[in-house]
């Protein structure tokens, strides 16, 4: 399967350049031979908290008809990082995931909220899990921060996820915790994790290192520094292989530990 990552440029709280952007991005990728396509977190605004009234989407309808709408026509699955949504009145931090042929697959709303970079003070925390297939691959998708929190990961892992996507706006200044903690949740949970972060010319430091882990902890693929479109060829086959060979999910003890995480 190939893999299409963006480590997207975004400019803060220029949507319709950033709209433009994707879409020339996304139209790249698929003509380098894509067939699942990862966007980074928050694409549509970058961190404009403050402008949010102004920019987010309303009921994310202008983000699904644009993925759903290039999906179906370059007939690749769209992971779509994550935008600023308006539902209702609040906020939030979403995640749509569309299949190859314009179906809405996931709707995630970020569960974790990120305190240093203020996500608390103007957005909603999502409640509810993010599973999807693209075809036969079992998928979940989680946001950033929330790689801090290995029991939500182990949750999609347990509901049968072998495939986490995380989109990311991960600053330069923690890149190693990013590198580190996205091995650690493709090592302890044998999936592969593919995750894209952003890259900034303005606002704080982001410099990409986009990621692919697959599920024994090897990196397939690193990203640049700047802005990259990168097409990678992985094979998700290996994920029973290894869960054969070391049967973590068989050798769990939930009944002595669920308790004591549950405070
Ligand atoms: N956008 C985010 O959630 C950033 C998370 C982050 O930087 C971290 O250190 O965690």
């Amino acid at each position: 399967m190939k893999i299409g990552c963006i480590q997207l440029n975004i400019g803060l709280g220029t949507v319709e350049a950033n709209f433009a952007h994707a879409e020339t991005k996304i139209r790249e990728t698929a003509k380098l031979g894509a067939e699942i396509i990862v966007l980074p977190e928050m694409w549509n605004t970058g961190y404009a908290l403050e402008q949010l009234s102004a920019l987010a989407d309303a009921e994310g309808e202008r983000t699904k008809a644009f993925l759903q709408g290039l999906a179906k026509e370059l007939h690749v699955h769209i992971v779509g990082g994550s935008v600023a949504t308006k539902k209702g009145n609040q906020f939030y931090n979403t995640m749509y995931t569309v299949t190859n042929e314009g179906e809405l697959a996931g709707e995630y709303s970020k569960a974790h909220l990120f305190r240093l970079m203020d996500e608390h003070l103007y957005l909603e925390a999502g409640d509810a899990m993010n599973r999807f297939a693209f075809g036969d691959i079992e998928a979940a998708g989680v946001i950033c921060y929330d790689i801090r929190f290995p029991e939500w990961l182990r949750a999609h892992a347990l509901a049968g996820a072998k495939v986490l996507f995380v989109p990311a706006q991960w600053p330069t200044p923690r890149i190693d915790h990013w590198k580190t903690l996205l091995q650690a949740r493709a090592i302890e949970n044998q999936c592969f994790v593919i995750a894209v972060n952003r890259i900034a010319d303005k606002e704080e430091e982001f410099n990409g290192q986009s990621m692919i882990i697959q599920p024994w902890g090897e990196v397939l693929w690193i990203g640049a520094k700047d802005e990259e479109v990168a097409v990678i060829d992985v094979d998700f086959s290996v994920v029973d292989e290894i869960r054969e060979r070391i049967p973590v999910y068989d050798d769990r003890r939930p009944n002595l530990y669920s308790g004591l995480l549950n405070q």
